[in-house]
């Protein structure tokens, strides 16, 4: 449950965050897949309560298990995944199994279902009021019984001990299994009980071996625990059961390169930093909630919108070994309760490819940006090496290498203009943060290796991008 189940040539999860799943099938076939990325975390599949101003949080309150919303029906989730799939993308799916919706009277879900919330009815599934928890609204996140036992922000909150609701999980869990997907997210689960978790996990199959995945393979799990190391909840009560997303990584990766920290300070970046173990971590700068400034991280979070920044907290992350990574893909928003880009008749517009390979229609598209698929690439190139061979300045200025396979340098203050070890061998290589190998051509900054690993390494702190990044399959 801590192995991705990528292809081997992979890493490195995209967020396509509220996108539809024919379009997300596309973009398995005509990006991801070349860019070696190794899955998509698709927004939830659940038939979601219908909230007037569409909010994005409104799909994260079910009305039922039916694969109904605005990014597609079951029979598209199904053909995305089979497509993805094909292309070795693998499909990971953002499950809220902690709670239906708020207390709003009788709600219409985005597939035609009726629920009474107030009477905690939700027929479609079908829950009543015996399976969910008693009234009480978590006051006060010190408690662990009421994290677990109350309402969330007034949610109605499910009895995961409940025979019942643990069938109606597991059931939908397996039936998504069965359509070969690789895994799961598990929203909010600080707000269940790791003993219930670990009930329902142990109930999932084994993945779907039509779908490329050798037997025995076990659901790859990520949990939500929201945890900057101040509640009554730790992530530790997790750790047992799959990964757990680190905020503490999004959290200080923005301090740092928004200038709160030297990046010379980097040198033990990870469990130094009081991160938790590199293989229970999933990692990222920002995510759905934080990105808006008002989540876990609180203003400290970079996002696409701080885009020089983004780019070096990203590639950093993306270069460093410390945890399984994932990259957000947003759309552009100045409200942080706006719903993504959608017609007059509130459908999700898909979103349209430049002649430059970047999005229109209002998607930011961040992992079509060259800075970040490249350090994706230089991932893939890396695999299997650690750290070795740090350098720094002592303050604004750090490059380090991967084994053999590839060489990083940051600048956050200063030019370096130096001769370093690269660790690679000799040879001509194309920086990939500054443009592509193209041709058997750099169109970007090229770099000479000599003997014995050592190059000329030239980064100004006015440049487009405070990175330079060589690897061996960038290799003129
Ligand atoms: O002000 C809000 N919420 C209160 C502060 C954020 O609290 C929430 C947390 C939350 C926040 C901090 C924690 O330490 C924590 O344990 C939980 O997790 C959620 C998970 C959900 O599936 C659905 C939700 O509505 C929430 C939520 O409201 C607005 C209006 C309602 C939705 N919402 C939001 O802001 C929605 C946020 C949201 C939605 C989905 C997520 O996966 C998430 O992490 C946050």
């Amino acid at each position: 449950q801590w192995h991705e189940n990528m292809w081997n040539n992979r890493n490195t999860i995209v967020h396509l965050f509220e996108w539809k799943w024919n379009d997300i099938a596309d973009e398995c076939e005509r990006f991801l897949q070349h860019k070696g990325y190794g899955g998509v975390q698709v927004s939830p599949v659940s038939e979601n309560a219908i909230i007037g101003h569409r909010p994005w949080w409104e799909r994260y309150q079910p009305v039922s298990y039916i694969i109904a919303t605005r990014s597609g029906n079951e029979a598209e989730f199904s053909s995305m995944v089979r497509r993805c799939n094909n292309v070795g993308v693998r499909i990971y799916v953002d499950m809220v199994i902690n709670h239906m919706t708020g207390n709003m009277g009788t709600v219409t879900g985005t597939g035609g279902s009726i629920a009474y919330s107030d009477i905690k009815s939700y027929p479609a599934v079908p829950y009543n009021a015996s399976h969910f928890n008693s009234g009480c609204s978590i006051e006060n996140y010190n408690d662990p019984y009421q994290v677990r036992n109350c309402a969330l922000v007034g949610l109605r909150d499910l009895h995961q001990g409940s025979d019942h609701v643990r069938e109606r999980i597991i059931n939908f869990m397996n039936h998504l299994i069965d359509l070969g997907v690789a895994g799961f997210r598990i929203d909010a689960a600080k707000h269940m009980w790791p003993g219930d978790l670990q009930y329902i996990f142990g109930q999932l199959k084994d993945l779907n071996t039509s779908h490329g995945y050798s037997a025995g393979r076990r659901p790859f799990i990520f949990q939500e625990v929201i945890d900057l190391g101040n509640e009554g909840v730790s992530f530790k009560e997790y750790l047992h059961l799959g990964r757990i997303t680190e905020f503490k990584h999004s959290q200080k990766i923005g301090e740092v390169f928004r200038g709160l920290h030297q990046l010379t300070y980097l040198s033990n970046w990870g469990e130094g930093w009081d991160f938790m173990a590199s293989l229970s971590a999933l990692v990222f700068v920002d995510n759905h909630d934080n990105q808006r400034g008002h989540g876990a991280g609180g203003d400290k979070i970079l996002t696409y919108k701080q885009s020089k920044q983004y780019k070096m907290a990203v590639a950093f992350m993306l270069a460093h070994p410390y945890g399984s990574t994932r990259v957000m893909s947003s759309f552009a928003f100045t409200d942080s309760e706006i719903g993504p880009p959608q017609d007059s008749n509130q459908n999700i517009i898909s979103p349209g490819i430049n002649a430059d390979d970047t999005c229109s229609n209002g998607w930011v598209c961040e992992h079509r940006w060259r800075q970040i698929y490249n350090m994706v690439g230089f991932r893939n190139a890396v695999r299997g090496t650690g750290l070795n061979d740090w350098w720094s300045n002592g303050s604004q200025q750090i490059a380090f290498c991967r084994g053999g396979s590839g060489f990083v340098a940051f600048t956050n203050g200063g030019t370096i203009s130096r001769t370093m070890q690269t660790c690679l061998p000799a040879g001509t290589y194309c920086d990939v943060i500054s443009g592509n190998l193209i041709n058997g051509r750099c169109t970007g900054k090229t770099v000479t290796v000599a003997v014995f690993g050592w190059a000329h390494i030239q980064l100004a702190d006015n440049e487009q991008d405070g990175v330079l990044a060589i690897h061996i399959n960038a290799r003129v």
